[in-house]
């Protein structure tokens, strides 16, 4: 008798914004030193991998259209390098499902990266664990050990070396969308323009991990900070009015993710942040504004693919 094909698995990843960003000096790399506070939100990407002769791609979803689907793609790269790694010549065909904006400063790519590491895995039963599937997305780019282990985490090196960090409570945010990305090797690029000495090493604050420890929003959005601001307000001037409306928007704190465009504002609560989007919204300084939580976790095999009729 014939084995029924396998329907599928699918894994859903969260897109991060960085609660604090401190760049050092550029190293010979090309790199930079980062210390960093990861929190993973309930925005995330969905990644389908289904059974197939050798490796496809499909996305659709938010930007979709800016989005590569040749071997450039994160996803795709995911799928080739468990292949080379893990030597099996299984294929398959991978449906990208997009709602973290592109080159919005979340991990988007990334997570999809993940998504991808965790979804071949399990169709082609390679039995990575974790910490092997981590070690494999650290060489697919920065952010995407991240994306695999979700919550909130520290991250130094180049934003790669995790530790987690203890988190209290739920935390709601209202997120500024952009229609249009920014380069995160440009935005670094402006960074190490606009300094007139080298940076101290960077450190994350002990302020904002106990503010975390004792889910106290008043005292995280004291602390929020990104290095990174200045220039990509640089190569975005726009993005300077959708600090000030958030700002102005009753937020308790407001950050750029990332090397940006995305801008999120704290909220006390969940009724406290449908106000501040709304008021946002008003102020038409985004493309999108959405309300998310956090923290979330990381990359997650979901309920079995149902087999087609
Ligand atoms: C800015 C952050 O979003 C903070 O979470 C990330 O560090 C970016 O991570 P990512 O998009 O996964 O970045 P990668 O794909 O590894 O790097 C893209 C490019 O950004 C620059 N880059 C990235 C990370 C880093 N620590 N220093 C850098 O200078 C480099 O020019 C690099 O070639
Ligand atoms: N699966 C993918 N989804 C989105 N972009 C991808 C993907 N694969 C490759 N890319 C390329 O990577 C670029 C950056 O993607 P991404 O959306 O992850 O940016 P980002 O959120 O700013 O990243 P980060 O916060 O990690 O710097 C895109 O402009 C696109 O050209």
């Amino acid at each position: 008798m014939r084995t029924p094909e396998h329907p599928g698995v699918h894994v859903r990843a969260p897109g991060k914004i960085n609660l604090a960003l401190r760049v050092g000096a550029r190293e010979p790399s090309g790199y930079h030193p980062l210390a960093t506070v990861f929190q993973a939100v309930s925005l995330s990407e969905d990644v389908v991998a289904r059974p197939a002769e050798g490796l496809s791609l499909t996305v659709e979803g938010r930007g979709c259209d800016l989005v590569p689907v040749d071997g450039t793609n994160l996803a795709l790269r995911a799928a080739e390098l468990l292949r080379t790694v893990t030597g099996t010549t299984a294929g398959a065909a991978l449906q990208v499902t997009k709602h973290v904006p592109v080159a919005g400063g979340m991990a988007g790519g990334s997570a999809d990266a993940a998504a991808a590491l965790l979804a071949c895995d399990q169709l082609w039963g390679t039995g990575l664990d974790r910490r092997e599937l981590v070690e494999l997305g650290a060489e697919l780019g920065a952010d995407v050990p991240f994306a695999l282990t979700g919550l909130t985490a520290v991250g130094a090196g180049h934003g790669d070396v995790l530790t987690s960090a203890m988190s209290r409570g739920t935390y709601h945010w209202v997120l500024a969308l952009q229609d249009e990305g920014l380069s995160t090797p440009r935005v670094f690029a402006a960074f190490d323009d606009l300094l007139d000495d080298e940076p101290p090493a960077p450190e994350v604050d002990e302020g904002l991990l106990a503010a975390l420890l004792a889910g106290d929003p008043h005292e995280l959005a004291r602390h929020l900070v990104n290095d990174l601001t200045d220039a990509a307000v640089d190569l975005m001037p726009a993005l300077d009015d959708v600090l000030a409306a958030s700002a102005r928007a009753g937020a308790l704190g407001t950050v750029l993710s990332g090397s940006g465009p995305t801008v999120a504002a704290l909220a006390l609560d969940a009724e406290h942040a449908a106000s501040v989007a709304e008021v946002l919204r008003r102020a038409e300084v985004a493309a999108e504004v959405l309300v998310v939580t956090a923290p979330a976790p990381g990359a997650r095999v979901l309920e079995p693919v149902r087999a087609p009729l």
